[in-house]
């Protein structure tokens, strides 16, 4: 059997903390067997968005997505297991939460509130680079 153990990391973004969801979130990252390996609760500055998000810069939501983002706390942990990377997205559900499949933490927890930014609950990397990028920024 192919072992492909990795990292991700994995953001209750400001909606998922303020709306009480961060207990629930983790508890469905560990109900699939992933391991918690570090986890800690900030309001990010601007600087560690800037570079957290360098592939939207210069889109219409980016403004309003670090605005949003810096808004309150955020909890960020470093999630591993065998194909995690992938197997958080699956569980993360897709980007707009209004569509995500029911099953999924958008597709369950979350909604369209009308606004610029999608309020999508969490965030996790999107391939092994980021992962390693994304950690450095939020772990160092
Ligand atoms: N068209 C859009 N309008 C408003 N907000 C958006 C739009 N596209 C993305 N966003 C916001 O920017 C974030 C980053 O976009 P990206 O395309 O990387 O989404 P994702 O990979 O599904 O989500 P994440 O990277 O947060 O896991 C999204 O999670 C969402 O909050």
């Amino acid at each position: 059997m192919t072992q492909n153990r990795e990292q991700t990391l994995v953001l209750v973004k400001p909606d998922g903390v303020q709306r009480g969801l961060t207990g629930q979130i983790l508890a469905r990252i560990e109900a699939k067997g992933y391991v918690v390996e570090d986890l800690k609760m900030i309001v990010p500055t601007r600087e560690m968005l800037t570079q957290h998000y360098a592939e939207h810069e210069g889109k219409p939501f980016f403004e309003p997505l670090v605005e949003f983002m810096s808004s309150g706390p955020v909890v960020a942990a470093r999630v591993s297991g065998d194909r995690v990377i992938e197997g958080f997205r699956s569980l993360a559900g897709s980007t707009e939460p209004t569509t995500a499949a029911p099953g999924t933490i958008r597709g369950d927890l979350g909604r369209d509130w009308g606004e610029k930014v999608q309020k999508n609950l969490v965030h996790g990397s999107d391939s092994t680079e980021s992962a390693e990028r994304e950690l450095g920024i939020w772990f160092g």
